[in-house]
Order: structure tokens, then C-alpha cells, then sequence
């Protein structure tokens, strides 16, 4: 299809050709008569030229119509949104953009945010790497209670700007990403968007704040790639990633550091430990494996080099929930203004984990219990795909800085998890009807 300008004013001179057939003599005759008069050919060049005029009088309105319109943020009533969701309800308290909030780990952060008092405003892409439905569902719950969620991109400068210009945010949690370790070498773009240059564009925005907020953000237990001493401590090497995921995210610890000493942001760092629960992400082998199980399909187990079993810190959503309080309560201010240092803030990494490791076939005995179907297990070797063989949280850091202190072991949280599966799911979520 040609465009609307090589219709109008067509580039290729090919197109416009000249039918010098004889049976098309009368016509051409026609034609250069009607040009053999100047007065006619001024005519003509005055009507090209108002043609031209209003075409590009028309593209402008396009342009300018499409910005107004397509715009779904902005507006006298967004705004009072954005105000009242931000308002504090508590003495000492703040008011917090988190990023990601109508994802798994920034809904509940969200959510015990605002329970406690604390003003929040959420921002989310509501992008299709799982199903939507799912993140629509978190944001309905966080309206409930109170909580806006702004559709839209942390690539999007505009916005976070504009967010900062209505509420002056104390806190930012950033929790916007792209998830999941094998993904990556699907959708490799994806990380560099989200977790690269996404990040990027939020660190201007907080720098460049009038008042610096503090930013806490979630890394990655996967930065520690194939690092085998165990358990994994903040000071360990993380040179190692195994995937592209691990890598953007050690990236992100990397370029929040030059943020912290040139800007004087305050940064935290919180390496997660394969997060799961209530809410949570239909892409992770807990959720997954349910589904199939109740389904009936088979699940792939995959095993590690030499029939090691692959085993993770699993870590219930609610102690993570409140490690990222903890980190919040105690990140110390963000020292420059509109860009400018004053002083050094503080740059800290934590490990959010569990500390007690669980095997995949073990995770998967758990499910079969609380499901009360057998799963049908295709135990395959691990594919050269991202994954690491184990991980084990060291959490004495998390502990000392603001009393980390899990609670909830495997068996018990998964039990929580599948209770609100069932809920939210029922028993024959995708299950063929006949
Ligand atoms: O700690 C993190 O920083 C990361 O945690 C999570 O990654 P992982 O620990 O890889 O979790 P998850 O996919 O649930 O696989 C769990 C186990 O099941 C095995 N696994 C997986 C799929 C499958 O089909 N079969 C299988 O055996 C698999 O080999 C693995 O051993 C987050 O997704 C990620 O976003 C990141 O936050």
C-alpha cells in the first residue's frame, strides 16, 4: 500500500508515465492545450500549492491528534487519581512510586505499602509475556484498596516525569522487568528494553527530582550465575551469569552504582530467591506444574549433570514482602537535588532468600500432596537454556541491616499458594470441555 504522501506526490517517476499510444493522440492533445496558456499553468501551479499547504496542514492535525489522543495518561482527573492514591496516612510515612505493581511482587508490596498508611502509586506496562487477565485482576484488587496503577512504560520519560511533577515520591520501588531466566534467549530485546534502558530512564527521572527519592530495587539470586560456594553472600562473585536475565540484572546493580556515586542516589539492591505465592507468575515451574497436574499433562523435571537434582532457596511472597519494607524503612535519603550531588547516600545489596534449599522432584511431591493428583514427571537433563544447578540465600546482611527473618518453609507456603490457585482458578482452569 502506498502512502498517503507517494499517492499524493508520487517519488518514483516511473509511475507517472506519459500514454504515448496512438490511440490516445485526441486526449494528449487535449492535455498540452489545456497547459499552452500561461494564465491556465499559474492556475495550476496555485492549485498544487494550496494542495500541498493544506496535506501538510492535515499531517500536523494527524500528528498533534494522535499525541492528544492516544494518550492514556494526563488530565485534570488522572491527576487527582494520581494525588489521592499517593496520599499518606500515617505519621513518619511516605509515599512510594512502585514500578511493576500489577506484577507478582509489586501488587503484595503495594498492597501492605497502602495497609500500613504509606501513599502509593503504581505504574505498569501491562505487557503479554503472561497472561494479562491475571495482572487486570491485581490492578482491580489494588483499586479496591485504594491504589492507582498508571498504564504505562518505564521507558516512557514523559510520564515518570510528570508523576514526579503531581507527587514528590520519597521512595521508588522498582519492581518493573522482564521476568524469567529462559525467556531470554526467545526474546533477548526484551531484557534490554525493560531492564536496561527501562532502568536508565527511571534513574534520570529520580536524579533529576527536585528531591532525590530513595530507590530500592529488585536484582536477581540468578547474578550469582555458576558460582558454586554456597551459600551464596552478597560479596561473592558475580562475573558468572549463566543467562541473559542474570545479566541485565547484574547490569542494573552495576548502573545503579554510577547513579549512587555520581548523583547521590540511594540505592538498595534486593536479590530475590525464585519468589513464589498467591498472585503469582503463571511462567514459574510452581504455577506451571500446578496447572498441568490438575490438568493432567505431564511436567519436565529438569535435572542437573551426573542426576543431581536442581534445587532452589524458594521464598515465600510474604517474607519478601517484608524485606522490601525493611529495605524501605531503612534506605537512608538520596543526597542530591535536580541532578546535583551533595554528599555521599548509601549503596546496599541484599539477599532476599529463604536459606533452606528444596529440590525440583521435592517441590513437585509438595504439589502432588496439596493437589491430591499424581503428576506425570518427564525428568529430562537440564538444556544449556539460562538455568544454574542451585541456590542458597545467605541472609545474616538482610538480617543485621532491618531483622530479615523468613518464616514460611516450602511445604507450607505452597499449601497457600494452591489454596488460592483453586480459588482463583477452580479445579478445571484450561481443562478441555466436552
Ligand atoms: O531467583 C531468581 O532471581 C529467579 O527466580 C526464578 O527463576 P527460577 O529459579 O529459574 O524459577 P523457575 O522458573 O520457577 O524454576 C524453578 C526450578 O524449576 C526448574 N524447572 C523449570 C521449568 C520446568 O519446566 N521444569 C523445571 O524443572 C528450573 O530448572 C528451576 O530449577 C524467576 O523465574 C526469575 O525471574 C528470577 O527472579
Amino acid at each position: 500500500m502506498p502512502s498517503l504522501e507517494e499517492q499524493l506526490f508520487p517519488s518514483t517517476p516511473g509511475k507517472f508515465k506519459i500514454d504515448r499510444s496512438s490511440h490516445h493522440h485526441a486526449m494528449n492533445r487535449q492535455f498540452h492545450r489545456c497547459f499552452s496558456s500561461t494564465s491556465t499553468m499559474f492556475l495550476w501551479a496555485l492549485f498544487l500549492i494550496a494542495l500541498t499547504a493544506s496535506y501538510l496542514s492535515f499531517q500536523s492535525f494527524v500528528d498533534s491528534g494522535s499525541k492528544y489522543f492516544t494518550a492514556s495518561w494526563g488530565g485534570v482527573q488522572w491527576e487527582k487519581q494520581v494525588r489521592n492514591s499517593a496520599q499518606i496516612h500515617r505519621g513518619g510515612g511516605m509515599s512510594v512510586l512502585v514500578t511493576g505493581a500489577a506484577g507478582f511482587v509489586g501488587s503484595h508490596v503495594s498492597l501492605a505499602l497502602k495497609k500500613r498508611g504509606d501513599g502509593v502509586v503504581g505504574i505498569d506496562n501491562f505487557n503479554h509475556y503472561y497472561d494479562p487477565s491475571l495482572k487486570k485482576a491485581r490492578r482491580s484488587m489494588l483499586a479496591e484498596h485504594g491504589i492507582f496503577v498508571v498504564a504505562g512504560d518505564i521507558n516512557d520519560g514523559k510520564l515518570l516525569a510528570k508523576l514526579f511533577d503531581v507527587v514528590g515520591f520519597t521512595h521508588v520501588m522498582h519492581l518493573a522487568a522482564q521476568a524469567g531466566v529462559r525467556y531470554a534467549m526467545e526474546n533477548p530485546n526484551s531484557y534490554i528494553h525493560s531492564n536496561i534502558a527501562g532502568l536508565v530512564t527511571l534513574l534520570e527521572i529520580c536524579k533529576s527530582a527536585e528531591t532525590q527519592p530513595a530507590v530500592v530495587w529488585a536484582s536477581s539470586s540468578s547474578v550469582y550465575g555458576l558460582n558454586e560456594k554456597s551459600p551464596f553472600s552478597e560479596s561473592d562473585r558475580t562475573d558468572q551469569p549463566a543467562s541473559l536475565y542474570a545479566a541485565t540484572k547484574k547490569a542494573g546493580e552495576e548502573i545503579t552504582h554510577t547513579y549512587n556515586h555520581i548523583y547521590g542516589l540511594s540505592i538498595t539492591g534486593l536479590r530475590f530467591f525464585t519468589v513464589y505465592g498467591p498472585w503469582g507468575r503463571p511462567d514459574m515451574a510452581y504455577f506451571s506444574f500446578t496447572k498441568n497436574i490438575l490438568q493432567g499433562k505431564p511436567i519436565t523435571v529438569y535435572r542437573g549433570k551426573n542426576r543431581v537434582d536442581l534445587a532452589r532457596d524458594f521464598t515465600y511472597i510474604d517474607d519478601v514482602v517484608k524485606g522490601c519494607l525493611g529495605s524501605l524503612d531503612t534506605a537512608g535519603r538520596s543526597t542530591g537535588s535536580g541532578g546535583k550531588k551533595t554528599g555521599p547516600a548509601p549503596y546496599r545489596i541484599f539477599n532476599l532468600g529463604n536459606t533452606s534449599p528444596v529440590t525440583v522432584p521435592t517441590l513437585v511431591s509438595i504439589l502432588e500432596r496439596h493437589l491430591k493428583v499424581k503428576a506425570k514427571k518427564k525428568v529430562v537433563e537440564m538444556p544449556g537454556n539460562g538455568d544454574v544447578p542451585f541456590t542458597h540465600a545467605n541472609i545474616s546482611s538482610a538480617r543485621r541491616e532491618f531483622g530479615y527473618r523468613p518464616t514460611t518453609d516450602l511445604q507450607t507456603g505452597l499449601k497457600k499458594f494452591v489454596k488460592w490457585y483453586l480459588a482463583y482458578y477452580g479445579h478445571n482452569h484450561g481443562k478441555a470441555v466436552n
